[in-house]
């Protein structure tokens, strides 16, 4: 297969998109030649542009395997021969031939299995009926330590809506069309699991909901989802707005003394202590001091992210995985955050035994409004292991996408000073001097949409993991069970044939007055927060937050990449990450002084409204922000 040898072209450049892949790395992956349909066509960096417009979004497309008719001939004849192989053998079975004479009852049960058998294992390992998923194939190595989407994007745009990835003895299913998407979370969702995620997931999340399967997902999601009811959201308003206020004084000082500020860990502190309170009422305090829980949890999370991106999981290896001094302080991290969770759970059903209010639907208590508050007042009957590894994903799911959010939030506005100008006169109308309420939240509208592109832009996390538990068909592909799954939502969302200049940072490409953009009103084009039954259930609390941080931010302050800032380059753990931090100078804008007033949160919870979300439809239970 002749292949495009894309380290002795020219660089291609995408604009937003850090240049770490981009930058004379050799392309990792054997690409079908350039006289396929589906063809790549260079340009020199400066003609980026044209060189998105010639990439092509193919539709998914058999001969783009670049297999001519003879082979398809020869495929066709020997999967005929194995048919019939196989249909021999079921009838020589079947008519007795393997069996003892004069069979008995036994007998003739043996003879069912092993017809049972040769059936199962002609539909689980036989050739398939359809055509055969293009394949790529690369090495290993082109995955582990980079940010892996990146060339997955290329063999998109190569490939097509579908293809098979072969990295060495493993292969992946790599979705970019949005119908199958839909297929697989949506329409046909039952037929698929976390896969590798609940794998390796394992060690933190246990049985949470992001890795939990089957009865286990489906008891569990009924009882969290009702936690973050409307009043609960609408409360949170109030923390978003306190700890970005805090975030809000570090940079004051800051901006005093003439300091550049890493604002990637200045977003991830402010997303834990937000997280901390608002799922089990701890003060991580993070933006203030570290200690020995911030530490942890910090250790715990590192070493999520390096299991789903290292091709190797050193940490099963025996005897080193009980000496590996990083996995001793995995263990001891773990331990302590188990630990502090035990303790919380426990403060907390004594406080609900002593406390004398009623249990409804908008329960919550006001000096606790945490979701650990609400699942024990409900009553919820879960063993402690269950409930830890609950509030240990929300954590982890709360803080770091949030986080991911803001940080290419404010990169991708440091690119676009017409933006942030916008922006910033949205915000000067709607807040004034005030912290932001929930009555604010649907007047803050372009500062939604700025959230919505930077969430188009840089999706958290930019690939959706899925495993078949059944034979199925994905477009005119069909796939076996066990079949590993990515869904690329980062192609999903750059694919330049549903999206206008999809590299732009551009917010209005949604009118202000439409619809917030979900992948419903974008028929699975756009994914932010999944869809289906798996749906994110933090999607309107994340998108509140994502915007009261936003809007208190650059109220008070400009933005601009420091004049010594590493490049920004991207990495990947289950979020997008910076490889060397997003280094920042922030000044004071040129308006009279803010001094907020912490007085004036008001909870009207009545006035947001929601709307019911296809996993609702489905009978399932989720939250949708519609602003
Ligand atoms: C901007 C921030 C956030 C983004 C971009 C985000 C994105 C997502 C996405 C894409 C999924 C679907 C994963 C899949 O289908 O495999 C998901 C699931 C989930 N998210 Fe979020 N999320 C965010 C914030 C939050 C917050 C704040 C919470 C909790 C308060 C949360 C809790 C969860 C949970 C529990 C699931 C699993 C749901 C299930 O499997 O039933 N997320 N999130």
């Amino acid at each position: 297969m002749a292949s495009i040898n894309l380290s002795s072209s020219p660089i291609l450049r995408i604009p937003y998109l850090p240049n770490q892949y981009h930058r004379n790395r050799p392309f990792p992956f054997t690409l079908p030649s350039s006289s396929s349909p589906l063809s790549v066509e260079a340009t020199d960096s400066s003609h980026s542009r044209s060189f998105r417009r010639s990439r092509r979004c193919a539709a998914s497309s058999s001969s783009s395997n670049g297999r001519g008719p003879e082979d398809d001939a020869a495929k066709e004849v020997e999967r005929l021969r194995e048919e019939k192989r196989r249909a021999e053998l079921a009838a020589r079975i079947a008519s007795g031939e393997f069996t003892v004479q004069q069979p008995g009852r036994w007998a003739s049960s043996v003879r069912k299995l092993l017809v049972g058998l040769v059936l199962r294992w002609a539909s689980d390992f036989g050739p398939t009926e359809g055509p055969e998923i293009p394949q790529a194939k690369g090495s290993i190595q082109a995955v582990g330590g980079q940010a892996f989407f990146l060339p997955l994007y290329d063999l998109f745009l190569s490939y097509g809506g579908i293809f098979r990835l072969i990295l060495g003895p493993k292969s992946f299913v790599i979705v970019s069309d949005p119908a199958i998407a839909k297929h697989i979370l949506r329409e046909n969702s039952k037929a698929y699991s976390k896969g590798i995620l609940a794998e390796i997931l394992d060690f933190v999340m246990g049985k949470g909901l992001i890795p939990a399967d089957g009865e286990i997902w489906r008891v569990r999601r009924r009882a969290i989802v009702p936690a973050l009811h409307q009043k609960y959201v609408a409360a949170m308003i109030g923390l978003f707005g306190e700890a970005s206020n805090k975030l809000c004084e570090k940079l004051d000082a800051a901006a005093s003394d003439g300091e550049d500020v890493e604002m990637e860990s200045l977003f991830s502190r402010l997303t834990l202590d937000i997280i901390g309170k608002a799922v089990f009422n701890y003060e991580f305090d993070s933006l203030t001091h570290d200690n020995g829980i911030v530490e942890a949890v910090y250790t715990v999370l590192r070493e999520a992210e390096l299991r789903s991106t290292s091709p190797i999981p050193t940490w099963e290896i025996p005897i080193w995985k009980d000496i590996s001094p990083r996995q001793n302080k995995v263990k001891a991290a773990l331990k302590l955050v188990n630990d502090t969770l035990t303790d919380l759970i426990s403060i907390c059903k004594r406080m609900v035994e002593q406390e004398e209010l009623q249990f409804h639907e908008e329960y919550m208590n006001e000096q606790d409004p945490s979701i650990l508050h609400f699942l024990l007042a409900s009553g919820d009957d879960v063993s402690s292991k269950q409930l830890r590894d609950d509030l240990m994903t929300l954590l982890i799911a709360g803080h770091e996408t949030s986080a991911a959010v803001l940080t290419w939030t404010f990169y991708l506005l440091s690119k676009e000073p017409r933006v942030m100008a916008k922006l910033q006169d949205e915000v000067d109308t709607v807040l004034g001097d005030r912290l932001p309420t929930i009555e604010d939240m649907k007047k803050l509208k372009y500062t939604t949409r700025v959230i919505n592109e930077s969430l188009r832009l840089y999706p958290q996390p930019p690939v959706l993991i899925r495993r078949s538990l059944d034979n199925d068909v994905l477009g005119k592909y069909p796939i076996k069970r066990d079949e590993d799954i990515f869904i690329s939502v980062w192609n999903l969302h750059r694919c330049p044939k549903h999206w206008d200049d999809p590299e732009s940072f551009n917010p209005e490409r949604w009118p202000l007055d439409g619809p917030s953009p979900n992948e419903i009103n974008q028929n699975f084009s756009y994914l932010p927060f999944g869809g289906g039954p798996r749906k994110c259930v933090g999607d309107m609390f994340a998108t509140f937050e994502t915007v009261t941080a936003t809007a208190m931010l650059v109220r008070q302050f400009n933005f601009q990449m420091a004049l010594d800032a590493p490049p920004v380059e991207m990495t990947t753990g289950a979020t997008i990450h910076t490889t060397e931090g997003l280094k920042m100078t922030v000044t004071r804008r040129t308006r009279p002084p803010i001094i907020p007033n912490l007085e004036s949160k008001v909870v009207n919870v009545n006035s947001v409204p929601t709307v019911v979300s296809e996993g609702d439809q489905q009978g399932e239970v989720s939250t949708t922000a519609h602003i």
